[in-house]
């Protein structure tokens, strides 16, 4: 375990046979289709690469970066594109990939933005959701887990951008946070 973890919340065995199971639900309500899968840099980045694996239709994908939390444990509520899909999602199946859906607002902004680009459906898929902290009702079509009120990291998910690299998902010791 790294020094710097406090407790683990979710173990790799836990995280590889949900995505497994997302990815068979997904295959099996898209079939006959191909799908895009938006994800949404940086945090989303390693859940889509082990969730697209577990797909058997034509999967595509495409990425946004947008930010909202900086270098802090708090959203500053403002969302900004840092970079947009390179294509068009006009009449395609879109699935927005998220690490993890918190307050929402991330995820509110994006919805609003992609509707209007006219795919031909809109779902989202989060390995996290952490509902107590939720400022605005979203809807989430695929979850991995619902997690209590805690700042978590690893598995794409960062404190100052450190330990996206951790393969489990964890609470870091109280004394990091502080900085
Ligand atoms: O529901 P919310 O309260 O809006 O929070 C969720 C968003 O915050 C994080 O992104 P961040 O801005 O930290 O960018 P990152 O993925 O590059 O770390 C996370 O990856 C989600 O995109
Ligand atoms: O708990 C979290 N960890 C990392 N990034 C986040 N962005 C929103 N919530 C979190
Ligand atoms: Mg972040």
């Amino acid at each position: 375990m790294h020094p710097h973890v406090e407790k683990i919340l979710l173990n790799e065995q836990q995280i590889q046979e949900r995505v497994k199971q997302l990815g068979q639900q997904i295959t099996a309500d898209y079939q006959g289709e191909s799908i895009l899968m938006v994800g949404i840099l940086k945090g989303a980045m390693i859940f889509l690469a082990d969730l697209v694996r577990n797909i058997e239709i034509p999967t595509f994908f495409d990425f946004m970066a947008v930010s909202s939390y900086g270098a802090g444990t708090v959203s500053s509520g403002v969302v900004r594109i840092l970079k947009d899909l390179d294509k068009s999602v006009e009449g395609k199946h879109v699935i927005i990939v998220e690490d993890i859906v918190d307050t929402g607002l991330t995820l509110q902004y994006l919805l609003e933005n992609m509707k209007s680009r006219g795919p031909a459906s809109l779902k989202v898929c989060t390995l996290l959701d952490k509902p107590d902290r939720r400022k605005v009702d979203i809807p989430i079509d695929y979850n991995g887990f619902r997690i209590p009120d805690e700042f978590v990291v690893g598995y794409g998910l960062d404190f100052n951008e450190r330990y996206r690299n951790l393969p489990y998902i964890a609470v870091l010791k109280p004394e990091i946070y502080k900085g």
